[in-house]
């Protein structure tokens, strides 16, 4: 069974306050994590079948990817704003990465600026060869959205949401979890949609991110998650014990 969980930017950092952390969060995300894989922190199990782990950019990277105009689309050619844009990334990850070490789960980076590129369409060409082995080896990889080598472009932004596509696709996953600060799509009744198999049905209640997110809220994830064959499920921080138990918190997308 082979697992891919995001955690939202949104949910791991306090997305208006530049650079921060939201510690609370993270932590209750990490006991979460170790919990559901029996790994609660001093019960010395060993890592859970295949868990792969990413997380968004949050206030780290996008406050600089907008700083330096880099989008999915439009890149720079300035390596010291792509050294930038990475640089908050690793900062979040290590973040993170400490989080779940400090609750025993067998934790490790995988940076995709080293591995990625795209070529001048934009098609993404991400190696996982170090992935699928930290998984094959028990350990819990933690990638994360960041900066990607882009043909005339120099660097663009690479999100997190397109890295749990490809991991989801190359890794065959069996179910995929997208963990925001909402409880699910929501329509506009502010009520949680229970599932979503077409666009066309719930275009109209999708919109961008609420905080400055330079890849783009609610619509992209939708949109890149219909054309997974896994299920994909959205779900606020309530629902991850019951997503890594095999249940279906929040919208499930098909
Ligand atoms: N119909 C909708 N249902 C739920 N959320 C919506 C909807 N339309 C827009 N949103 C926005 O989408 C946001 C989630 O997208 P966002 O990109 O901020 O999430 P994230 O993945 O947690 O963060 P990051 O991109 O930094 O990793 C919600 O906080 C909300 O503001
Ligand atoms: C802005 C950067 C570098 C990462 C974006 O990742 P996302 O928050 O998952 O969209």
């Amino acid at each position: 069974m082979t697992t891919v969980l995001k955690l939202g930017g949104s949910v791991v950092t306090e997305k208006d306050r530049r650079e921060t952390v939201d510690d609370d969060a993270l932590s209750a995300l990490a006991e979460d994590i170790a919990g559901a894989a029996g790994r609660a922190t001093g019960s010395g199990s060993d890592a859970p079948a295949d868990l792969a782990v990413v997380h968004g950019g949050g206030s780290f990277g996008h406050y600089h990817a907008e700083e330096w105009g880099v989008t999915t689309a439009d890149g720079t050619h300035s390596a010291t704003g792509a050294l930038a844009i990475h640089e908050a990334m690793k900062t979040l990850n290590r973040a993170v990465l400490d989080s779940l070490q400090s609750h025993e789960v067998p934790a490790l980076p995988v940076h995709p600026l080293s591995v990625g590129a795209r070529d001048a369409a934009g098609d993404l060409t991400l190696p996982l060869d170090s992935t699928r082995r930290l998984l094959g080896e028990g350990f819990v990889p933690v990638l994360h959205g960041d900066g990607v080598a882009h043909e005339g472009e120099g660097v663009t932004v690479l999100s997190g949401d397109e890295i749990v596509v490809r991991l989801a696709e190359s890794l065959d996953a069996d179910r995929v979890g997208l963990c925001s600060t909402v409880p699910g799509v929501l329509d506009d009744a502010g009520d949680v949609i229970p599932t979503i198999e077409s666009f066309d049905d719930v275009a109209t209640y999708l919109g961008g991110s609420d905080a400055t997110d330079v890849t783009g809220g609610m619509a992209g994830k939708v949109q890149t998650l219909l054309a997974l064959d896994a299920p994909a499920y959205v779900f606020g921080p309530e629902g991850v014990s019951e997503f890594l138990a095999g249940g279906s918190p929040g919208t499930r997308i098909d």
